[in-house]
């Protein structure tokens, strides 16, 4: 527990704005959404979602969390419409979780936050040539957000549930092909989008977000086989649970409010 303590300290959220200065800048991420204060926008429509199966590559353990990988090559997998002038490309997603029975989203809701948040990171390949250029623009990267609400099985979570103890260090990964993310969006994609940043260091400001209003379900079961992943690698003595990998709700700041499409 003190263990937990001394690394937050020195390695989390708090501690970021040492080496990344950017952690207290004009558009950081997450924020907390408050459905009420949000304006409507006519000029935005619909976000469409184009996920081909056959472009997810693998999935990995970075040590922040558990990511699954796809082929960015080509436009086969994008996100685009709403508040995005071009396709973006499918480049990964992960999730941010809590620890047993306390919240672990990073955007909340009116002050309310989720069992979980799942991230699925696009990319600009039209006006960026590589991921790490787009990352480090202001309308480089686009991330979709989908709240994890705790409830009943989701029907297709153990998917990635199922093969969680094959990357359970720090730097393990396995092949994971032929998984397409559409099955854990929800049944409706209205949304919140707003610009901000990456919520994890280097802290870019360089990403449109896009958080759905709808959350999917998930059992606390699956929520909780997320946890048996671990911070640390193979070889390290002290173990440390993977959980609480989430930044809190950052200052709104001079940003326009947040827009909301239904
Ligand atoms: C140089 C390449 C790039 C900056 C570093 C690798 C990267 O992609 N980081 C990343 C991606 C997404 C999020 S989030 N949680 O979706 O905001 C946080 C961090
Ligand atoms: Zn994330």
């Amino acid at each position: 527990f003190t263990l937990t303590l001394i690394h937050q300290a020195l390695f989390g959220p708090s501690a970021w704005h040492r080496h990344y200065p950017v952690a207290k800048g004009s558009r950081q991420s997450p924020i907390d959404i408050i459905p009420d204060e949000a304006r409507r926008d006519s000029s935005l429509g619909p976000i469409f979602l184009k996920y081909d199966r056959c472009t997810s590559l693998s999935i990995a353990n970075n040590g922040h969390s558990v990511v699954v990988e796809f082929d960015d090559s080509d436009d086969r997998s994008v996100i685009q419409g709403g508040p995005l002038d071009n396709p973006y490309r499918l480049k990964q997603f992960h999730f941010h979780w809590g620890g047993k029975g306390c919240e672990g989203s990073e955007h909340t809701v009116a002050g309310v936050g989720y069992a979980s948040e799942l991230h699925l990171v696009h990319w600009n390949a039209v006006k960026y040539t590589t991921y790490e250029d787009a990352a480090t623009a202001p309308d480089g990267l686009a991330v979709l957000g989908i709240f994890l609400e705790q409830g009943d099985d989701h029907r297709w979570l153990h998917t990635i549930t199922d093969v969680l103890y094959m990357v359970k260090f720090k730097g393990s990964a396995t092949n994971f092909k032929g998984f397409n993310p559409k099955c854990l969006l929800p049944s409706n994609l209205h949304y919140w989008t707003y610009l901000g940043s990456l919520t994890t260091p280097p802290l870019h400001e360089s990403v449109i977000w896009i958080v759905l209003k709808e959350p999917i379900v998930v059992s606390e079961k699956q929520l909780g086989m997320f946890r048996i992943l671990q911070f640390s690698g193979e070889e390290e003595d002290q173990r440390m649970r993977m959980e609480n990998n989430f930044r809190p709700p950052q200052p709104l700041k001079e940003r326009i409010s947040v827009v909301v499409h239904d």
